[in-house]
């Protein structure tokens, strides 16, 4: 079966920069994959969510080299209407960035972004309501987006974009400006949403969220991909260290404990709270 996701040695440099934000980036994502792209600031995450909606490079023009085809369309070629949100929905770090700011309600505004879409009103109704279910908002569907807690916003955002039901969801480290709890709650909606046949590429930061929740990580420095794998690969890599982003708690307090003699041999470092416990060794 054909990647829903390919990138062929793309780089790209936005106008007047000097350095490419991408850099010869190569690979593969099958549908139903969850990763997570992580990189210190300025490694690229961003551009690389932007290059996947095919933002860059129509809207930002500058220098693009390679190719990247999503849902089997080169991005290069294809209308970014026809990318975004049809096959790719975005959803970006500030929801006030993405959320028209105009609507009276939660549920208008997650209307708002099907309007467009030729769909029926009957349609367009079933589909607000199934996303504000499924992001727990139909609480709130009535209230103003603007008497909303950042969290909640958030979760309007990721119900606006989700409305579009595009197969692939890419979200530019969304939980940022978000409380541990709030945060923890949209990795569960992004879980749920892989089950049911999506595929999820996050731009993120919290590593102890992403040893639980996804399936792959992508470690990126200066544009470039410098590391690939399963999470409990990935996460316990030094070269983290190197490039500024660290480990988990877990995994540090697994390696304090190999230093001491008090981690089980060959046990591989932990990533979670449950392998640190299997890890520490009682006798
Ligand atoms: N609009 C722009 N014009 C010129 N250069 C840009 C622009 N946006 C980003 N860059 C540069 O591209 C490179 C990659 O930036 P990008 O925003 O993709 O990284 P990031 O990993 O998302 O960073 P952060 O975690 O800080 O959001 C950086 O060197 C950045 O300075």
């Amino acid at each position: 079966m054909m990647p829903i996701i390919e990138a062929e040695n793309f780089s790209y440099t936005y106008p007047a920069a000097d350095n490419k934000a991408l850099d010869r980036l190569s690979l593969q994502i099958e549908q139903g994959e969850f990763v997570a792209v992580i990189g210190a600031n300025n490694s690229g995450k961003t551009s690389l969510c932007l290059a996947l909606t095919g933002v860059i490079p129509h809207l930002y023009h500058g220098r693009m080299q390679g190719r990247m085809r999503v849902c089997g369309m080169d991005t290069a070629e294809a209308n970014v209407a026809k990318i975004c949100p049809s096959s790719v929905a975005l959803v970006m770090q500030k929801p006030e960035n993405q959320l028209s700011g105009v609507r009276f309600t939660v549920r208008e505004e997650v209307a708002f972004s099907l309007e467009n879409q030729g769909m029926s009103r009957h349609e367009m109704q079933e589909r607000v309501e199934a996303v504000l279910r499924m992001t727990g908002l139909t609480h709130v569907a009535d209230r103003s987006p603007h008497h909303l807690s950042g969290g909640q916003l958030q979760k309007v955002a990721l119900a606006a974009a989700l409305a579009s039901d595009a197969p692939i969801v890419v979200l530019d480290e969304p939980t940022t400006f978000l409380d541990p709890l709030s945060a923890r709650q949209v990795f569960e909606i992004l879980y749920r949403l892989r089950r049911q046949g999506k595929t999820i590429v996050l731009a993120e930061q919290r590593l102890e969220m992403i040893a639980i929740y996804a399936n792959r990580v992508i470690a990126l420095n200066n544009g470039e991909k410098i590391l690939d794998g399963p999470p409990a690969e990935i996460l316990v890599s030094p070269i983290l260290k190197e490039i500024g982003l660290g480990w988990t708690r877990f995994t540090t307090i697994a390696d304090l404990a190999r230093a001491k003699g008090i981690w089980h041999e060959g046990s591989p470092l932990a990533t979670t709270l449950a392998d640190t416990i299997n890890g520490l060794r009682r006798d």
